[in-house]
């Protein structure tokens, strides 16, 4: 079995008003895996995902990821760190003053990819998403279901381990919302770990993946193979 490229032991997170979002989660994920986060409305799930990309600290326990203690990262070492993991989010935050050509080719000068490079892969991500003929368009232009290929393109391009995806369905049609997961689908069969945050009961039930359900931050249910639990 491939090695955990994610790990929760014993984590919990209390807000500052004393909210417990987060309570006690032990959880691996292995290289490779596609999983899906679900639970109601506060269950914890955006804390977890925050607490991946270590925007916010745990109260106790230990995460790892990318075989790295998250404690340990120093200040200057947590940009790079975020860097090295693919996001997207439900309101896909691309740059509105660019367009889809310069946003992908920004999370590339970013880590100072030499332009050739940058020249070779941008087309060629964004003909995997279906937008090479797209390039010069700005988001304001685009349809929901594009800007989201668009920010899938930009996480994408730095051919990172893992894939968080936090509601990326959540403003899509039910057409646009399958394209968007029928490509991260594709993205995972070549090696990428995909771990996605949602709402959509339909696409859990029928994706039949690896459900991870969160009840008031307790992690109540982890089935193979599972569906979009009702009873939490
Ligand atoms: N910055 C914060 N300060 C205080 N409490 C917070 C903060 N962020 C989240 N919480 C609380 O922590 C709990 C978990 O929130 P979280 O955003 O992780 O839930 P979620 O499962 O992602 O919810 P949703 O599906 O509505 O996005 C909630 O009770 C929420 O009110």
């Amino acid at each position: 079995m491939d090695a955990p490229v994610i790990i929760f032991d014993q984590v919990s997170k209390s807000y500052q008003k004393g909210t417990t979002a987060i309570n006690n989660i032990n959880l691996q994920i292995r290289k490779g895996e596609f999983v899906f986060i679900v639970g109601s409305s506060g269950s914890g799930k955006s804390t977890m995902i925050k607490l991946m990309l270590k925007e916010i600290e745990p109260t106790s326990g230990k995460i790892y990821v990318n075989f790295k203690d998250l404690s340990r990262l120093r200040h200057g070492q947590v940009a790079r760190y975020r860097r090295s993991i693919g996001v997207v989010f439900q309101n896909f935050r691309l740059l509105k003053d660019r367009n889809v050509y310069e946003n992908v080719a920004f999370a590339q000068r970013v880590i100072e990819t030499p332009s050739s490079m940058i020249r070779r892969q941008v087309p060629a991500i964004l003909s995997v998403m279906g937008l090479a003929d797209k390039h010069k368009a700005l988001p304001g232009q685009l349809s929901g279901g594009e800007q989201q290929r668009v920010a899938l393109a930009r996480a994408l391009v730095n051919n990172p381990v893992i894939l968080l995806a936090d509601e990326p369905t959540g403003n899509l049609d039910p057409k646009n919302s399958w394209e968007i997961m029928r490509l991260l689908d594709e993205i995972n069969k070549k090696g990428t770990t995909v771990v996605v945050v949602t709402h959509n009961s339909d696409i859990v039930d029928k994706m039949q993946k690896r459900v991870i359900t969160l009840s008031k931050g307790i992690l109540i249910s982890d089935e193979q193979k599972g569906g979009y639990t009702h009873a939490f």
